[in-house]
C-alpha cells in the first residue's frame, strides 16, 4: 500500500494513473477527506438515485456510522470463505494507493459485508442474490466518527483516464450528496403476516429437546420465518431511520443486492477490534420488558436467577472463552452476567475484553467464533447438523456475522439477528431461540414473537 499525503485531488489522480503500466491494467485509488456534517441517512437516500447497491452500518452505542455506495471492488467467496476473503483483501491492500491523512477507524479503504449462516445448507431462491460470503469496497463512503464526517472515494483507474476530468466528476458526486432530496417517509402498512409452519416449528423444538435429553447435544438454536406483504414498496431509508430511533444499544445495518435488502437492528456484537484491543459479547437468555418500572425490575430479577436462561447464557460464555483464548492475552470475562435492556426485551449479557496477539486479524476471530451457541448450539458440529437437517427455513445471512474492517486492522462485526430480507413490497423476518433441556415449545414460540417485534414495528406491522 502506497500512502500519499497533502496533495490536491487532481495531482493524486494524475500520479496514480501514471503508475498503470499496461493498457488493461487497473489501479485502485482511495482518497479520504474531512467534510462538513452530513446526515448518514441523507447520504443513503441520495444514493438511491445513483442506482447502485448501498451498504449501511451504525453502532448506535458509539454514534458511529459507515454508509457505502456502489462497489469499487467486490470480494465474493463460495468456499473457504474466510481464507479467500482475507487473501483477496490483503492483496488488494498491498496494491492500492491510499490517500488518507486521518488515522480514524472506518475511513480509507474499508470493506463491508457479511456471509451466510451455514454455507453447507443448500441455498434457496429466497437468498439467491446473496453469496456464501460477500464483501464490498464501496465507490463512495461516508464515515461519521466522534462527531466528525469523512468522505472516501475508491476508484479503479485505467491508463487512459484523465485526471482533470475525473477530478471534476468526483467533485460533482460529492456535491450531489449534499443536495436536497425530498422524501416520502410514511404510509407503510403490513397487510398480511404469514407465519411459516408454526406448529411444525414447535415440533422441531420438541425434537431438539429430545436430542438434548438423550445427551446428543446440550443446546440447539432453532429459528423460524414470518413472511410479510405490504401495501407498497418498503423504503429502506425510512426503515433504517425508524430502527435508529427505536433500537438503542444496537447495530443497525442494511446490505442491498439489487432489489433485495438485508436489514436488521441487532444487539449482539460478535467482535470489535480497535488497534489490538478486542471486545466481544455473550448475549443469550431472554425475557420481555415490563409495562411498569416495578414489573420490569421483577422480570429482570427473575431472568437473572432463572436456571434455564442462565444455562443458555453460560454455554455462550464458555465457548467464547475457549474459542479466543489462544488468539489473545489479558482475557477478561466477569463471572456473572448483567441485564441488557432493549426496547422490546431484555437479555443476559457478559462482556469479553482482551488484547489480540500480533499476527492475528479480525477474520481469525470471526472464524473461531461463528456460530456461537447463541445462534448454533453446543457442541457446535452436532447442533449445526441438527439445524441443517431439521430447521424449516433457509437462514441465509440471518444469524451470521455482518460488519466492516479497515486497512488499519480496525473493524467490528455483529451477529445478524432481529433482521429480515426486504424484497420490494414483501419481506421475510427471522427469529430464533436457544433450546435447552428445560425448554417449553410454547414459551420458545412466544420468545421468538418478541424478537420479531423490533423489525415488525418499523414495517408497519
Ligand atoms: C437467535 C436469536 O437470539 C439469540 C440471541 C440472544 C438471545 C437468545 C435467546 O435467549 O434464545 C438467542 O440465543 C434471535 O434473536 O433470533
Ligand atoms: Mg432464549
Amino acid at each position: 500500500m502506497i500512502e500519499i499525503k497533502e496533495e490536491q485531488l487532481e495531482d493524486i489522480l494524475d500520479k496514480a494513473i501514471k503508475k498503470i503500466e499496461t493498457q488493461h491494467g487497473m489501479q485502485l485509488l482511495s482518497i479520504t477527506k474531512k467534510i462538513a456534517p452530513l446526515d448518514p441517512l441523507h447520504f443513503f437516500e441520495v444514493a438511491k438515485g445513483m442506482k447502485k447497491n448501498r451498504t449501511f452500518w451504525t453502532s448506535t452505542i458509539d454514534d458511529f456510522y459507515i454508509v457505502g455506495v456502489g462497489n469499487a471492488v467486490e470480494i465474493v467467496a463460495e468456499e473457504e470463505r474466510f481464507e479467500v476473503t482475507e487473501n483477496q483483501w490483503s492483496k488488494l491492500l498491498d496494491e492500492a494507493i491510499v490517500y488518507n491523512p486521518y488515522k480514524v477507524p472506518g475511513t480509507g479503504i474499508v470493506t463491508l459485508g457479511g456471509m451466510a449462516f451455514d454455507p453447507k445448507k443448500p441455498r434457496t431462491d429466497l437468498w439467491k442474490k446473496f453469496s456464501a460470503s460477500q464483501f464490498t469496497i464501496p465507490e463512495y463512503m461516508l464515515t461519521k466518527e466522534d462527531g466528525s464526517y469523512y468522505f472516501t472515494i475508491n476508484i479503479r483507474l485505467k491508463r487512459d483516464d484523465h485526471a482533470i476530468q475525473l477530478a471534476n466528476e468526483l467533485e460533482q458526486v460529492e456535491a450531489t450528496f449534499f443536495s436536497e432530496r425530498p422524501r416520502n417517509t410514511n404510509g407503510l402498512i403490513t397487510n398480511e403476516k404469514i407465519e411459516i409452519q408454526p406448529s411444525e416449528w414447535k415440533d422441531s423444538v420438541r425434537q431438539a429437546r429430545e436430542e438434548i435429553r438423550k445427551n446428543k447435544a446440550e443446546k440447539i438454536v432453532l429459528a423460524r420465518e414470518v413472511r410479510l406483504k405490504f401495501n407498497k414498496k418498503a423504503d429502506i431509508t425510512t426503515v433504517l431511520e425508524n430502527l435508529i430511533q427505536t433500537q438503542g444499544n444496537s447495530f443497525i445495518f442494511a446490505l442491498e443486492k439489487n432489489d433485495d435488502c438485508f436489514v436488521g437492528a441487532t444487539p449482539e456484537r460478535l467482535v470489535k477490534i480497535e488497534k489490538d484491543h478486542l471486545l466481544s459479547t455473550c448475549l443469550a437468555g431472554t425475557a420481555p420488558r415490563g409495562h411498569t418500572e416495578e414489573e420490569d425490575m421483577a422480570i429482570s430479577h427473575s431472568l437473572f436467577h432463572d436456571e434455564k436462561n442462565r444455562q443458555e447464557h453460560d454455554f455462550v460464555v464458555r465457548m467464547i472463552k475457549h474459542a479466543i483464548k489462544n488468539y489473545c492475552t489479558d482475557l477478561e470475562i466477569p463471572d456473572e452476567p448483567v441485564i441488557y435492556p432493549l426496547k422490546n426485551l431484555q437479555h443476559l449479557y457478559t462482556p469479553v475484553t482482551a488484547t489480540l496477539k500480533k499476527g492475528y486479524s479480525i477474520f481469525d476471530i470471526i472464524k473461531q467464533l461463528h456460530p456461537t451457541p447463541a445462534l448454533g448450539g453446543t457442541p457446535r458440529e452436532e447442533s449445526l447438523q441438527f439445524i441443517r437437517d431439521n430447521e424449516l427455513l433457509d437462514r441465509g445471512w440471518y444469524g451470521a456475522p455482518v460488519g466492516w474492517l479497515d486497512s488499519n486492522q480496525n473493524g467490528e462485526f455483529a451477529v445478524a439477528i432481529r433482521s429480515g430480507l426486504i424484497q420490494g413490497d414483501e419481506a421475510s423476518l427471522f427469529a430464533g431461540c436457544g433450546v435447552v433441556k428445560d425448554s417449553d415449545p410454547e414459551a420458545e414460540y412466544e420468545e421468538t414473537n418478541i424478537k420479531l417485534l423490533p423489525m415488525l414495528s418499523v414495517l408497519g406491522g
